[in-house]
């Protein structure tokens, strides 16, 4: 700008213009070798986060990963013009070649642009309340093909007039080869839920995480409790007349135990080999072996091994080693894995005795006898 000014001022017109146009085409050199210099994936790099999967599928130099490591640094889902979208593709197809040039050397990089695209989800664990669900949501997350919604979206339960948009934008970006998942424990019993999640996708897999109702009733309570101070009595709010065994079954502490009822609604819309049942009870024993078969289920390469785990004594439940956002040990917080209410052993077991004939229709139900004596 200052070689023109001061050409302006000193020369005539015709050698103004001539100047003028050396100095722009100098200037215009000057970016080629810019350009050249600092390829594209550089530049990129330091305009934005780099997420730890993206981290991995770059430091991973398998030409499979190749393609994918692509969509780390152009946001599919941006409203490109047909210009801008041939361009994308050539600069995409530029990077793979510098890539491969480069013979997979490249290290991870620092900072990073979002990357994937934001996705309906194609798995869902929808209950149950106090079965376990955090657990399996923030084991599974460990998995480098898993990426999940931090909070519960309720969704297809309270959220539903927000629209399918609206529950898209609260999922993370996503690579293709990736799945994603969120976890709202109220849709395994809320009627409309599975037709809902049907009508998104019948293919979406279900994963439901059980645990003893009887136990599950007293977690409810306890946390309910925490929140109510002045909150009924269990018993009082467990028996319609205790005397007499009967059980109020219009109290969701004790309706969400149900579990055979509840499975009856969702069987409508899927089969049973698209929902994986997990044991609330051998997650905190073998939390491994229950997210081997979680893995199994969602078709995924089996990497959250008992190597990511380990047993607080604390806390007095596993948790994670290494989980992906920080590099030091977690476990959940403190809302998960609280002392229970003491309940006296007499509604403990007229409790039992309500459950057995539904527990024992769920087994039949799930072919899965899940001991809860
Ligand atoms: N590893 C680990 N750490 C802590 N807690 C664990 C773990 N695995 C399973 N659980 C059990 O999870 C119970 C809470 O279940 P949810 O996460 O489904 O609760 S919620 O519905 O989201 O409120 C929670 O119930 P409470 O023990 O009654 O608090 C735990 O028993």
């Amino acid at each position: 700008m200052a070689c023109v000014l001061l050409f302006s001022r000193l020369l005539p017109f015709s050698h103004r213009l001539t100047r003028t146009s050396i100095c722009l085409l100098s200037l215009f050199l000057s970016y080629l070798c810019y350009c050249a210099l600092f390829p594209a994936y550089i530049i990129i790099q330091k305009s934005g986060d780099l997420t730890p999967s993206c981290q991995r599928v770059l430091a991973d130099g398998a030409k499979r990963t190749l393609q994918k490591s692509v969509s780390c640094f152009f946001p599919l889902d941006a409203k490109l013009t047909s210009a801008e979208s041939s361009q994308m593709k050539a600069d995409q197809r530029h990077l793979s070649t510098q890539h491969n040039a480069r013979n997979d050397t490249l290290s991870p990089p620092v900072g990073y642009v979002k990357f994937g695209i934001k996705r309906l989800p194609n798995a869902i664990i929808v209950g149950v309340k106090k079965g376990g669900t955090r657990a399996v949501l923030e084991f599974i997350r460990i998995h480098p093909d898993v990426r999940a919604a931090g909070t519960e979206t309720h969704f297809f339960d309270r959220n539903y007039d927000r629209g399918p948009e609206w529950y898209r934008g609260l999922m993370p970006r996503t690579l293709d080869s990736q799945i994603t998942m969120e976890k709202t424990p109220s849709y395994f019993v809320t009627k409309e839920t599975p037709h809902r999640i049907a009508a998104m996708s019948r293919d979406t897999k279900l994963i439901v995480v059980v645990r003893d109702p009887v136990t599950r009733a007293i977690s409810d309570y306890t946390q309910t409790l925490s929140k109510t101070p002045d909150l009924p009595s269990f018993q009082e709010l467990a028996f319609r007349n205790q005397s007499l065994g009967i059980v109020d079954t219009s109290w969701n502490a004790i309706r969400i135990g149900l579990y055979a009822m509840h499975l009856e609604n969702w069987l409508h819309y899927f089969p049973l080999a698209q929902i994986h049942f997990v044991s609330g009870e051998r997650l905190i024993t073998d939390p491994a072996g229950e997210l081997a078969r979680v893995q199994d289920f969602l078709g995924l390469k089996r990497i959250v091994t008992d190597k990511h785990f380990y047993f607080n004594r604390t806390k007095g439940f596993p948790c994670l080693k290494k989980p992906e956002s920080s590099g030091s040990p977690r476990c959940l917080g403190k809302s998960k894995g609280r002392t229970h209410v003491q309940i006296d052993r007499d509604a403990i077991e007229q409790l039992r005795d309500f459950y057995r004939p539904y527990n024992v229709r769920f087994y039949e139900m799930v072919g899965h006898d899940f001991k809860w004596e």
